[in-house]
C-alpha cells in the first residue's frame, strides 16, 4: 500500500482529489508566497502571521464523549466533552467548507521516531504554510510502509469559523478530538501550535495503552549516552536547554519512554523567538534559515526582529530538527541517568537547583509548579503561578496519576536521578526583578549533566523541604540561596509561605497518593 495513496485516507474523494500531496520545502515555500500566505525572511525563513490567535486556546478544546473514551478520559475543566452528534454534524460542515476550496494540502507521516510505536497521521490543511509546518514539525514518509494504516487525521481549516450556538462550541475556533474517528477537527484559529499539540494529546491518550511513558519534556544525550530529560510547561526552557552544543539532541518538545529507551514524537523543534539572539541561544538562531516557519515576528525590511513584541510574547519557529547540527536522527536514545523538572517561579523564592528524593520527584511531577508565561495560551498576560499536573496538564486525556505512576517505575527500574531547575524571576533591589540569567541556568544544567553534584554538600531550604547545592562552578552563590537576594530573611519568609500554602492547596486533590508522597511536600505547614 502506497501510504501517499488514497485507500490510506479516511477522507472522502473530492477531498483527496483536491490535495496537494507531500509537496517538497521548496514547493511549498514557493506556494506560500505566490498565494500571499507568507513572506521570505532576510535569512531564508517564511514568516506569516496568524491574527487573533496567536497561543493555544484551551477553551476551545474538546473530546467527544464516544465508546472507550467516555470510560478513560478524565473528564473536567481541561477535558470537556463534546456529543458524538455536535461533532460529526460540525465536521461534515468543515467537508463541507473544504470541499469548496481551490486547492488544499496533504501530508502523510507520522508521530513518533520509534517505528514499534509509532502512529501514522495525515495532516489535511487550507493554507500551504500549515502544511510546511506539519512537514517540518512531524516525522515525514520513509520507503516503509508497513502500520500505514488507520492514520490520524488532523484536519485544519482556520478559515471556517464555528457558530457557538449552533455548532455547541466555545468560540469561533475549535480544537476537537476524536478518538473512536480518529479525528482532530481544528477551525478558527491559525496558531500552528495547536495542530502539534493536539497530536500530543492524542499520543498521551494512546501511549499509556501500549506501556510507553508519553512526556512534555525535551530531550539530549551526551557522548557516553548518558540521556537526559528537561520536563516543563511552555516557556521554562526545554527547548533553550536542550540546545546543547556539547550534547546531541533527540527533541525539544514531546517523547516517549518505553522499554526501548526515549524517542521524540515529533521530528522537529517550536522555539519561542521573543528576545533570541545569535549570542545567547546560537543553535536556535542558525537553525532560523530556509524551510524554517517563523509565526508573528516581526520583521523590518525582511530582517526578522526578535525583541518586537507587538504581535505577541509568543513568536515562534519552526524548523526540522536537521536544522540543529548535532541532532540525533532516528531522534531517540537510552534511558535517560538525569531528569531535570523545569519551573518557572514568579514568587522569587525557588531555590534555582535542587536534587529531589524519589518521594519528591513524585510530589512536584503530581504538583507541577511553575507560571504560564504570556502569550502562549490566550487571556495570559503577566506571568502567572500555576499547577499543571506532569509539567503538562493541558495535554493529558487521562488522570495525572497514570503517567506519575509510570514515571515513578522507571525512575526506579533504571535509576534515574531527578533536580528541580527553577528558570522564574528572581528578587531585585526593586521587587521581583528579572529572570535567572541563562548562563547560569547553562552552567547549573551542565553540572548536573556532567554528575558533578555527587557529593557537594547541600543546604536546607526551610520553606521547601528541598537540598539546594553549596556552591556550582560559574554561579554566584548568593543566587543558589533565594532568600540571600531578599533584603531581609523575613520578607522572603512572607512570600515563601504564601507559595508553600499554594502547594498543600493545590496537592489536597491528589486524595489516592501514599503518605510518604504526600509528605515529601512544602515542610512549612502554615
Ligand atoms: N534562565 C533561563 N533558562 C531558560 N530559558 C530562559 C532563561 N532566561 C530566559 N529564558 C528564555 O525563556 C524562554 C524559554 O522558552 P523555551 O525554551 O522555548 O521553553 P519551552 O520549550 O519549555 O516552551 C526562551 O525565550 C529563553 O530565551
Ligand atoms: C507550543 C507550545 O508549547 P511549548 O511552549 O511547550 O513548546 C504551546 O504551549 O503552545
Ligand atoms: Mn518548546
Amino acid at each position: 500500500m502506497n501510504p501517499t495513496n488514497e485507500s490510506a485516507s479516511k477522507m472522502d474523494k473530492t477531498i483527496l482529489q483536491n490535495c496537494q500531496v507531500n509537496l517538497s520545502t521548496e514547493a511549498l515555500v514557493e506556494i506560500i508566497e505566490k498565494r500571499g500566505e507568507g513572506t521570505i525572511t532576510a535569512n531564508g525563513a517564511v514568516s506569516v502571521t496568524t491574527g487573533k490567535y496567536t497561543g493555544r486556546s484551551p477553551k476551545d478544546k474538546f473530546i467527544v464523549n464516544e465508546g472507550e473514551a467516555a470510560e478513560q478520559v478524565d473528564w473536567g475543566s481541561i477535558n470537556k466533552p463534546m456529543d458524538k452528534n455536535s461533532f460529526i454534524a460540525l465536521y461534515e460542515r468543515v467537508l463541507e467548507h473544504l470541499r469548496a476550496q481551490d486547492t488544499l494540502f496533504r501530508f502523510t507521516g507520522w508521530a513518533g521516531a520509534d517505528t514499534d510505536y509509532r502512529l501514522p497521521i495525515e495532516v489535511i490543511t487550507e493554507f500551504a504554510w500549515h502544511n510546511l509546518f506539519a512537514r517540518q514539525l512531524f516525522i515525514r514518509e520513509d520507503n516503509e510502509t508497513a502500520g500505514k494504516h488507520n492514520a490520524f487525521t488532523v484536519i485544519s481549516a482556520p478559515t471556517f469559523k464555528a457558530n457557538p450556538k449552533r455548532d455547541n462550541t466555545n468560540s469561533e475556533a475549535f480544537i476537537i478530538i476524536s478518538f473512536e474517528e480518529r479525528i482532530i477537527l481544528i477551525g478558527g484559529t491559525e496558531y500552528a501550535g495547536e495542530i502539534k499539540k493536539a497530536v500530543f494529546s492524542v499520543m498521551n491518550y494512546l501511549l499509556p495503552q501500549q506501556e510507553v511513558l508519553p512526556m512534555h519534556c525535551s530531550a539530549n544525550t551526551g557522548a557516553s549516552g548518558d540521556t537526559a530529560l528537561f520536563f516543563g510547561l511552555s516557556g521554562t526552557g526545554k527547548t533553550t536547554l536542550s540546545a546543547n552544543p556539547d550534547r546531541r539532541l533527540i527533541g525539544d518538545d514531546e517523547h516517549g519512554w518505553s522499554p526501548n529507551g526515549i524517542f521524540n514524537i515529533e521530528g522537529g523543534c517550536y522555539a519561542k523567538c521573543v528576545g533570541l539572539s545569535e549570542e545567547k541561544e546560537p543553535q536556535i538562531y542558525h537553525a532560523i534559515k530556509h524551510g524554517a516557519v517563523l509565526e508573528n515576528v516581526f520583521c523590518h525590511n525582511g530582517m526578522p526582529d526578535y525583541s518586537n513584541t507587538e504581535r505577541t510574547e509568543n513568536t515562534r519557529a519552526a524548523y526540522p530538527l536537521a536544522h540543529i547540527d548535532n541532532s540525533i536522527f532516528p531522534s531517540k536514545g537510552p534511558h535517560p541517568k538525569s531528569i531535570i523538572f523545569l519551573t518557572a517561579d514568579a514568587f522569587g523564592v525557588l531555590p534555582p537547583i535542587s536534587k529531589l528524593t524519589k518521594e519528591q520527584a513524585m510530589y512536584h511531577f503530581l504538583s507541577g509548579y511553575t507560571s504560564k508565561l504570556a502569550g502562549t495560551e490566550r487571556g495570559i498576560t503577566a506571568p502567572e503561578a500555576t499547577f499543571s499536573a506532569c509539567f503538562g496538564s493541558p495535554f493529558l486525556p487521562l488522570a495525572p496519576a497514570v503517567y506519575a505512576d509510570m514515571l515513578g517505575e522507571k525512575i526506579d527500574q533504571y535509576d534515574a536521578d531527578v533536580y528541580l531547575i527553577n528558570t522564574g524571576w528572581i528578587k531585585g533591589p526593586f521587587g521581583i526583578g528579572e529572570r535567572i540569567p541563562l548562563v547560569y541556568t547553562r552552567a547549573m544544567v551542565n553540572t548536573v549533566l556532567e554528575q558533578s553534584l555527587e557529593g557537594v554538600d547541600t543546604v536546607p531550604d526551610d520553606y521547601f523541604g528541598l537540598h539546594i547545592p553549596e556552591s556550582i562552578p560559574g554561579v554566584p552563590s548568593q543566587l543558589l540561596k533565594p532568600w540571600e537576594s531578599w533584603e531581609s530573611y523575613s520578607s522572603y519568609q512572607v512570600k515563601a509561605a504564601q507559595l508553600a500554602a499554594k502547594f498543600h492547596e493545590n496537592f489536597r486533590t491528589f486524595t489516592k497518593v501514599s503518605e510518604k508522597i504526600k509528605n515529601a511536600g512544602p515542610v512549612y505547614q502554615g
